[in-house]
């Protein structure tokens, strides 16, 4: 390709809205241009790296089994009702009427069409199982879009489905597509970790597994064990039961007592006017779930996890109660509420709040706490379970030697064992050997592809610009006469450049009428992987042959420099 011609606005300037490397770097280097808030349009540098990612996703579910075809990213609104999944999502989901007034959605998942493909198209069980896939534009009206295509309100997925007679059946495709997403995220020069994970409102009544790039300015928080493989979603992670903390007999613990405490409200206050540690409060949350409030307790030292809490209580939503709802529902003001003497209410307590001796609580009384709380003597939980956030330095679950650190991801992959929940609403059975209807097991897989080129970029990339991996760059090798009208140097980049591309090299050739500064500074801005200069030596037959990656360049002949980039290049 000839840069003179190509639409490859390359930008000095940082802009402004761009908070992130990834995205400050795809507005610099021409790769994308907003269009609207978080919908962007892919300028052709950009074109051709998001194409090399669909290759290599569509390679690896090919030889995974799966079959590609391409739905339509309108779905008619009968399909969402259903499910049920009309009334569950809000302003998230993009919804219009045709010119019929008939009610559509512009597709955030295609779950609900796929099915009922499946459904009529599949009845038996001799034509299962099979994997479906597509590689489409999918939309979901974020309500604070950001980081550039990182969490964009349209962007590019490759969503497969999978159907199956039976849970062992599924569980082979679903260890194929892990292989698979570890396969894809490797050939796109990524350093990432499969970790276990929370699935969220699709549901689904097995395993998940979340793929990261990890990178500082990834969203999602990611326990990983100092020790061994385990790593897990925050929202998933979980930690080693420890022995309750030195649990006195109950009657050894005096009774309660209450304690004037005005204006404390939170931990810190309270830790700051008692002197004890946060570890002996038994933080009091209340929430709505489906509507319904319910307690959830915590230790003081930790943070309630909203996604463990929604999935123990099986809640389609979950929200805070706010105050109002709280001094109906407790009769005392926020900052002085506890789980003592509460009737009517679901009381919740994680594991480790109800392995504390004897807690701190608030009263349900204004500015006033009570100590000396012992759980099942002076309050009975409903339920205990693990409904906290992990802490960093909480024990592995897995290996319980090890213990677990925090780093950041970006999801860039999320497969799912989704069970029989769509195919039940939906009425898709397959007949079994006796002839009698059973609902399909489903899994369904996604990659974010868009998210992926930011990812690469947050992990590729210097004060220069871009550096990318010779398999998704725009282009392999970046021919750069350094006088254009210079005839021999011109002749000499022109014959290296047809010489490349006949080998099926991808080659940019500089044809500007530019200074070299401004040249080198957008070579290294767009970041081509491999770049040959041709300067004054071109004379002498000799180039300068740069790797974007590792800044090493050396004086070689023509020759050498082909021989060098065909050897990267093929055989890469
Ligand atoms: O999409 C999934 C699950 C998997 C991911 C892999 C490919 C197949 N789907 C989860 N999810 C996320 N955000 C959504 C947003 C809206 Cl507005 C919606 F209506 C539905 C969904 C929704 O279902
Ligand atoms: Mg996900």
């Amino acid at each position: 390709m000839r840069q003179n011609k190509m639409i490859l606005p390359t930008l000095r300037e940082v802009p402004k809205e761009a908070e992130i490397t990834s995205h400050r770097l795809m507005l610099r280097a021409g790769i994308i241009r907003q269009l609207a808030s978080g919908i962007y349009t892919y300028l052709p540098l950009g074109y051709r790296v998001l194409k090399k990612v669909e290759r290599i996703v569509r390679e690896e579910m090919e030889r995974a089994g799966a079959q590609e075809l391409l739905f339509s990213a309108l779905q008619p609104a009968e399909l969402w009702h259903e499910t049920g999944r009309w009334d569950d999502y809000g302003p998230e989901l993009v919804r219009l009427k045709d010119r019929h007034q008939r009610d559509f959605v512009l597709g955030p998942t295609h779950e609900e069409v796929i099915t009922s493909l499946v459904k009529q198209e599949i009845s038996s069980y001799k034509k299962l199982p099979v994997t479906l896939f597509q590689i489409q534009t999918k939309y979901r009206d974020e309500r604070r879009p950001r980081f550039g295509v990182m969490r964009a309100r349209e962007f590019v997925m490759k969503d497969a489905y999978s159907f199956h007679t039976s849970w062992d059946d599924l569980d082979v495709t679903y260890k194929t597509m892990y292989r698979a997403y570890s396969n894809i995220f490797t050939r796109l020069g990524m350093f990432f970790r499969p970790v276990e994970a929370n699935a969220g409102a699709i549901g689904g009544e097995g395993e998940n597994h979340e793929f990261m790039a990890m990178a500082a300015v990834g969203e999602d928080t990611v326990a990983v064990c100092s020790h061994c493989d385990y790593a897990a979603n925050l929202e998933k992670a979980e930690a080693a039961e420890t022995p309750a903390a030195g649990l006195q007999p109950s009657d050894e613990i005096p009774v309660m007592e209450k304690l004037h405490t005005p204006d404390t409200k939170t931990i810190d206050q309270l830790v700051a006017a008692l002197g004890v540690e946060a570890s002996a409060f038994l933080k009091t949350l209340v929430y709505l779930a489906d509507g319904k409030p319910v307690v959830a307790i915590v230790r003081g030292d930790h943070e309630i996890n909203e996604a463990k809490l929604k999935d123990l209580l099986e809640a389609t939503t979950l929200e805070m109660a706010n105050d109002t709802t709280i001094e109906r529902t407790l009769g005392a003001p926020v900052g002085f509420i506890g789980p003592v003497g509460l009737k009517g209410v679901t009381i919740v307590i994680d594991k480790s709040a109800a392995a504390v001796a004897n807690g701190i609580t608030g009263a349900n009384e204004t500015d006033t706490h009570i100590r000396n709380v012992v759980v099942g003597r002076d309050f009975t939980p409903d339920r205990v379970a693990d409904i906290r956030n992990v802490v960093e330095g909480d024990k592995c679950p897995n290996c319980t030697e090890g213990t677990l650190e925090f780093h950041r991801g970006i999801e860039c992959g999320h497969i799912f064992k989704l069970g029989t929940k769509y195919s039940s609403k939906i009425g898709a059975t397959y007949l079994d050997e006796n002839q009698k209807a059973q609902d399909i097991i489903m899994g369904c897989y996604g990659i974010g592809i868009s998210r992926c080129l930011a990812a690469v970029i947050e992990q590729n990339n210097d004060e220069g610009g871009i550096i990318w991996p010779l398999s998704v760059a725009p282009f392999h090798v970046h021919v750069i006469p350094v006088n254009v009208k210079d005839e021999a140097q011109m002749s000499i980049a022109d014959n290296l450049y047809r010489r490349l591309q006949a080998q099926g090299i991808e080659v940019l050739i500089d044809d500007r009428d530019e200074r070299p500064g401004v040249k080198f500074k957008d070579s290294d801005l767009i970041g081509i992987p491999l770049r040959v200069t041709v300067g004054k030596r071109a004379g002498e037959g000799i180039v300068e042959f740069k790797v974007r990656k590792t800044g090493e360049s050396t004086e070689v002949s023509i020759e050498q420099a082909f021989e060098e980039i065909t050897g990267l290049v093929l055989g890469q």
